[in-house]
């Protein structure tokens, strides 16, 4: 490392209300002399089932993220000092065919593992998960995946469509992307199709942490089998803003009652610290459907406990 980070704009200098909407007000990837994690936008949601919208979740996330501060006191640390984050701008991909947006998000993702960046992007539906992990598989091999969402987004295709919102991780599956002894969906519930959507699932590499399980069990328990099941090599990390209940996040396209609340996976994510994690998502943030920012505020603290998991484990020596 050369200089210190460029940390965020002083929002006792500068208003908070004031200035560029970047990510938690950082530098521009441009303003930098290197990025160790970028975050980045995918402005797609060409592959949903039901609302579309989530096109326009990175900037809402953006703009949601402007009351975060600098110091996170659950893991103490400073993100943005222990690392240097900015802001890398929207990847522009084709909103009208669904192959060209994945090969475009694959090339430019493979582009900043190149140059040393890794990645927390924010979506876009869930269809981007699949080019953003063949990425992750070219520099590290098969990776964990912790899968936090609703659904289980392992099936097979929707109106014969296999590159879709519903189905990037059986793709990852079938693509060898994925270690199938350590991956793990948390927060699954709601109708599925059929008993088979679980059996198969289980077949493609995936454990599950029900969203009852955190009726049942407590939050250090669940993150005891996470971590169990995560292990010591690669992990990737996927966040469907629609694991939260609907309370909690309104703003996404496939809404499903009886989910986890912010708390429950803001603090499952700190328990993500010490895990090689090489990568993330955030994804379906629809903001047509938010209300008061819930949404995006609960996304923008995602993004925040994700960035802190990589600053603790860089700071602990622990690196991808
Ligand atoms: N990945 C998300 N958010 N949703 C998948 C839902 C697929 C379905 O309509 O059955
Ligand atoms: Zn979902
Ligand atoms: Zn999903």
């Amino acid at each position: 490392m050369t200089g210190a980070p460029q940390g965020p704009i002083d929002a006792t200098r500068v208003p908070r209300f004031a200035g560029p909407a970047t990510f938690a007000r950082l530098p521009r990837a441009d303003e930098v002399e290197r990025v160790d994690v970028a975050v980045v936008g995918v402005p797609f949601d060409t592959g949903v089932s039901y609302r579309p919208g989530a096109r326009f979740g990175p900037a809402h996330v953006r703009a949601s993220s402007k009351l975060l501060r600098p110091y996170n006191p659950a893991l103490d640390v400073s993100p943005f000092a222990e690392l240097q984050v900015a802001d890398a701008g929207d990847i522009a991909v084709n909103p009208f065919d669904i192959g060209a947006a994945i090969a475009t998000l694959e090339a430019a993702a493979r582009e900043f593992a190149a140059n040393g960046t890794r990645l927390l992007t924010i979506g876009g539906d869930h269809t981007i998960a699949l080019p953003l992990l063949r990425a992750v598989a070219a520099e590290h091999g098969p990776v964990a995946v912790v899968h936090f969402d609703a659904h289980l987004d392992t099936w097979d295709t929707y109106f014969g469509e296999p590159y879709t919102h519903g189905t990037p991780f059986r793709r990852a599956s079938e693509e060898g992307l994925l270690d199938p002894t350590r991956c793990l969906h948390v927060g699954i519930r709601g109708p599925l199709y059929g008993p088979d959507d679980l059996r198969e699932d289980g077949v493609l590499g995936f454990q599950v942490v029900h969203s009852d399980d955190y009726q049942d069990a407590t939050v250090a328990s669940v993150v005891e089998r996470m971590r169990r099941r995560l292990g010591t090599g690669p992990v990737y990390v996927s966040v469907d803003i629609d694991v939260l209940d609907p309370a909690h996040a309104p703003g996404t396209g496939t809404p499903e009652a009886g989910g986890l609340t912010s708390r429950e996976l803001l603090n499952t994510l700190r328990g993500l610290v010490g895990l090689n994690v090489v990568g993330a998502d955030i994804v379906e943030v629809a903001p047509a459907y938010d209300h008061a920012e819930l949404t995006g505020i609960a996304a923008a603290h995602v993004g925040y406990e994700l960035l802190s998991v990589l600053a603790r484990n860089e700071r602990d020596g622990i690196r991808a």
